[in-house]
């Protein structure tokens, strides 16, 4: 009977709306298909259980009813359920209800689907069994890896792997000579879609799709038979089920089977998404259920392989992809740490100030304000100094810039050895450097500031021309108990005040302030 469905687009068997994700065939195939009169069809009960799939609520004992009416279904059905797959053990069922229960939906379809596709078409030349042998290999691994990559999926992608080259008896259907006179034979998948495209404007996926959507099943067995012939390279896991199910067909049915799969395995160990040992426990799971689907599908049981050499193969891949996976973690540990490392440096130039080491004036009042507010809430003291060197200018005019430079580092070495650990000495601007010192007192302080021109009274801080440079230092120091500052830039501010205060009274002392 011809379908009267113009294009998958039109429909989608999941909501009965438009489906618009799915492509249209080009215009003269869709024609061709659309009129041609013996495109593979289903038998009356599966077209039915289809049917029923699409329904909101469909329930058990509604497919039970309807697959009962068929005779051959009901047993296969039965079969199925009784199989190693469905029985694990349990009681045999013997009612076509049981079945189903035990079944569920989804293998239901896939069964009613399955039992009832057309296994031959209208040529002689077309390797039906080899179709067919490849449909089943292609359903048992697509349904292995989905149990690992999307258990919730496994189903649907039984079902999908099942009838994804349907498509291919509806071609040969609507082209019966020229079709297997085009093709270069069933077994190179990749070159037989090639020569699809190019005579028929798409290969035999989008046809296949078209042909499942009149058939009535659901949208999304459509939508992945369309995306069954795409690259492995996909981050939706049941593509890649669908997508690798092919291929390990291909390879299986391949004259030479453990070249074909050392390929595939070669193909896969750079997939960062996929193990390639699920895909060998994929491969040995295979071999030992294919005999029995085959028995119930009535097909020819492909070949068994040679796990042996496969498996060494395998093994050996599995090592690589393994060392490549170490390699890749040490990469990144190593750019990692680079980055930190970098990341550190930046911090650190961030904050010190570049000729002396010393923290830098940005750094020194975020500091100060830290300890402010803590301080001031834990009611603990606070002391800060300012230290401005005197006469510098003097210092840069008479020996130079480069000499002067020389000077400020000398001291900021000797001044950060001077403090506490728990004191931060820094660079608040040309010759001037700033102590933040957090749990310190004003007589405190004023030791370290004794110390500090000491060592400038006793410690040259440059030779010059031969002689000995000393230099001295006003010195102001703001406490916390000195007032009620405002802020840490009021105490800075203080402390500076009582450094001008030195500077005001002939330099070389130590000043506190007072309001
Ligand atoms: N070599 C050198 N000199 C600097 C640097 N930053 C500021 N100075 C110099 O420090 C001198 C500061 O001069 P003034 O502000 O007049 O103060 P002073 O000569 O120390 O005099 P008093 O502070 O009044 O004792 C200037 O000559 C600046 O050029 C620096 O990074 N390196």
């Amino acid at each position: 009977m011809p379908l009267d469905r113009t294009s998958i687009a039109e429909l989608d068997a999941d909501t009965g709306l438009p489906a618009p994700d799915l492509p249209s065939l080009p215009d003269l195939l869709r024609d061709r298909l659309a009129t041609c009169r013996t495109l593979p069809s289903l038998p009356a009960a599966a077209a039915r259980v289809i049917g029923l799939a699409r329904s909101p609520e469909p329930c058990l004992n509604d497919f039970a009813k309807i697959i009962e009416q068929d005779q051959a279904l009901t047993m296969r059905l039965l079969a199925l359920a009784n199989s190693a797959f469905y029985a694990r053990g349990t009681n045999r069922v013997t009612s076509c209800l049981d079945a189903v229960s035990r079944l569920g939906l989804d293998a239901t379809l896939a069964a009613a689907l399955s039992f009832g596709l057309p296994r031959t078409g209208s040529s002689d030349t077309l390797e039906y069994d080899y179709l067919w042998q490849r449909a089943i290999i292609a359903a048992l691994s697509a349904q292995q890896l989905a149990q690992q990559l999307c258990p919730r999926e496994t189903g649907q992608v039984f079902t999908t792997a099942l009838i994804q080259d349907i498509g291919i008896l509806a071609l040969e259907a609507v082209d019966t000579n020229g079709y297997t006179e085009r093709i270069p034979g069933v077994r190179h998948h990749e070159m037989l879609c090639e020569t699809e495209r190019r005579h028929y404007g798409c290969d035999h996926a989008l046809v296949g799709a078209w042909l499942a959507v009149g058939w009535g099943v659901p949208h999304h067995l459509a939508a992945g038979i369309i995306e069954s012939h795409g690259p492995l390279m996909d981050g939706n896991p049941r593509n890649l089920c669908l997508r690798l199910s092919c291929r390990i067909a291909d390879s299986w049915l391949s004259p030479t089977p453990a070249q074909a799969f050392s390929n595939l395995l070669h193909q896969l160990a750079p997939l960062a998404s996929l193990d390639i040992a699920l895909v060998v426990s994929a491969m040995e799971d295979l071999q030992h259920r294919l005999p029995s689907m085959a028995e119930l599908f009535e097909a020819t049981c492909p070949p068994d392989l040679n796990s042996v050499a496969l498996l060494a193969e395998a093994k050996e891949l599995l090592f690589e992809q393994n060392l490549r996976l170490h390699h890749r973690l040490t990469e990144k540990q190593r750019e990692l740490e680079a980055l930190h490392a970098s990341h550190v440096e930046l911090d650190e130039q961030h904050r010190t100030d570049h000729l002396t080491r010393l923290a830098n004036r940005p750094w020194l009042e975020k500091l100060l304000n830290h300890h402010f507010e803590g301080s001031r809430l834990s009611q603990q003291s606070l002391t800060v100094m300012f230290i401005d060197l005197d006469h510098f200018k003097r210092i840069n005019d008479h020996y130079g810039h480069r000499f002067g430079d020389e000077v400020l580092i000398h001291f900021s070495a000797a001044l950060d050895n001077m403090v506490r650990e728990s004191d931060i000495a820094g660079r608040y601007g040309g010759e001037e450097f700033l102590v933040i010192m957090p749990h310190t007192r004003r007589d405190q302080a004023v030791i370290l500031a004794d110390r500090i021109r000491h060592y400038l009274n006793t410690q040259p801080l440059a030779q010059a021309e031969g002689e000995p440079l000393h230099v001295t230092a006003s010195i102001g120091i703001a406490s916390l108990e000195d007032a009620e500052f405002k802020d840490a830039n009021a105490m800075v501010d203080a402390a500076d005040k009582a450094m001008y205060g030195v500077k005001h009274d002939g330099r070389d002392g130590v000043a506190h302030y007072k309001e």
